[in-house]
């Protein structure tokens, strides 16, 4: 390979301040090291999450940096002792590692990898604690050991699924964050059963996802909640039966909804970041068993509260990230079943764009029309 041990330089979305907008510049890819993979990413949708960090609210955001972590690409090139993956592999970067090996991965309690975390944390490669990505000599820190907004990235190989080839990139990049997230809040960490009642607060691309999972569990009513009505006629087609705007009631969500449900719904998700809206979530439970997952990401200094009495009498709050699945394991699978048409992927794309163009995307982001913005990263 032409570019294998050299450093490539590439065009890149730099974040060189919090809310300054991304400059797409050319950026040096240092060489894969020891236990890591350089891959050409082909395509990256934006998720919320991105735009959270680059606001500077999350309390691990790091400056200068090239953000994203939803993607999917080739695998150019491997280091030292890299066996699972070669290059020509088609491949998801993710977020959430899985080496199979740490205490995290062997528990069988938790999709949670502890190999690279303390790394990724902070925008570092784990072998030498530095970064990969460089303007004129001055380091750029990955993100989430991912940093997809680039032409070309290093991981670490335990962040990366191999996927069948035959997968349609610029679609199943999708599975490397917000699909796989709500589906698996639903099967994964509730464990949702056929004939519950459940609630989706928010209706972007993780509470749609939600609703997918909840429908092909059986789940009787799923109940929508969104601030935007015009959400709801999308939401159909994911499963959704009823729709609630909380700005069109006097009395508290939670009350609306466990006046609707005969006391409170069987599962509730918070696909939002609001901490008001997580207690809520947790309120319009039914008294006994009603369980509420958190999956929106809230902001630095942010922090939840309830009654104890709401707990002490039988809901469970629990949380969940990447929807509990072991990455390496189950992205191939997910794509699998993309491939046999048992989960959506295309319907969550509402807008394809290239990198050039990134800062558009991001302000797609924040338009109600929007779910996935698929960039593509080398036209
Ligand atoms: N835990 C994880 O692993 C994980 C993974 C991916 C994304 N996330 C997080 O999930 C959240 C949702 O992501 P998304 O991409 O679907 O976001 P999104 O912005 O597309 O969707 C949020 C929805 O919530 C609605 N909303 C906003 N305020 C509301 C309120 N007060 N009440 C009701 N509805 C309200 C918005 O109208 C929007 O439809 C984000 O916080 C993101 O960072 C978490
Ligand atoms: N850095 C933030 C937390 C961000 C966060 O919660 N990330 C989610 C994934 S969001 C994907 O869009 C997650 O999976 N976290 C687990 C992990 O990062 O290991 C903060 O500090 O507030
Ligand atoms: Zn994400
Ligand atoms: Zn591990």
């Amino acid at each position: 390979m032409a570019t294998q041990g050299k450093v490539i330089t590439c065009k890149a979305a730099v974040a060189w301040e919090p809310n300054k907008p991304l400059s797409v510049e050319d950026v040096d890819v240092a060489p894969p090291q020891a236990g890591e993979v350089r891959i050409k990413i082909l395509y990256s949708a934006l998720c919320h999450t991105d735009a959270y960090t680059w606001s500077g609210k999350d309390p691990e955001g790091l400056f200068p940096c090239i953000l994203g972590h939803e993607a999917a690409g080739i695998v150019e090139s491997v280091g030292e002792g890299v066996t699972s993956v070669q290059p020509g592999d088609h491949v998801i970067p993710c977020y959430q590692a899985e080496c199979g090996d740490c205490k995290f991965c062997k528990s069988g309690k938790t999709n949670l990898c502890g190999k690279v975390r303390s790394a990724t944390g902070v925008g570092v490669m784990l072998s030498d604690r530095k970064s990969r990505f460089s303007v004129n000599g001055k380091p750029i820190y990955h993100f989430m050991g991912t940093s997809t907004f680039s032409q070309y990235t290093v991981v670490h190989d335990v962040s990366v699924a191999k996927i069948d080839p035959n997968a349609p990139l610029d679609k199943v990049c999708l599975l490397g964050c917000g699909v796989p997230t709500g589906l698996g809040a639903v099967w994964n960490t509730a464990k949702v059963e056929a004939g519950s009642i459940v609630a989706v607060f928010g209706l972007g691309t993780v509470g749609l996802a939600v609703a997918e999972g909840a429908k092909a569990a059986g789940a009787s009513r799923i109940i929508g909640i969104d601030i935007d009505r015009n959400k709801f006629e999308r939401a159909k087609n994911f499963g959704v039966t009823e729709f609630i705007n909380p700005k069109e009631h006097e009395k508290p969500i939670q009350q609306v909804i466990a006046d609707l449900t005969d006391g409170g719904v069987d599962y509730s998700f918070e696909c939002i970041g609001n901490v008001s809206v997580m207690r809520a979530a947790l309120e319009c439970c039914h008294k006994g068993w009603g369980t509420s997952v958190i999956v929106g990401v809230a902001a630095s200094g942010q922090e939840i509260s309830t009654r104890p009495f709401q707990l002490v009498t039988g809901r469970v709050w629990k949380g969940t990230a990447f929807g509990g699945f072991k990455s390496r394991s189950q992205v191939p699978w997910l794509v699998d079943k993309y491939m046999k048409k048992e989960i959506k992927v295309d319907e969550y794309i509402t807008h394809s764009l290239n990198l050039a163009e990134i800062n558009k995307a991001f302000d797609l982001l924040h338009e109600g029309g929007c779910l996935r913005c698929v960039l593509a990263l080398h036209v």
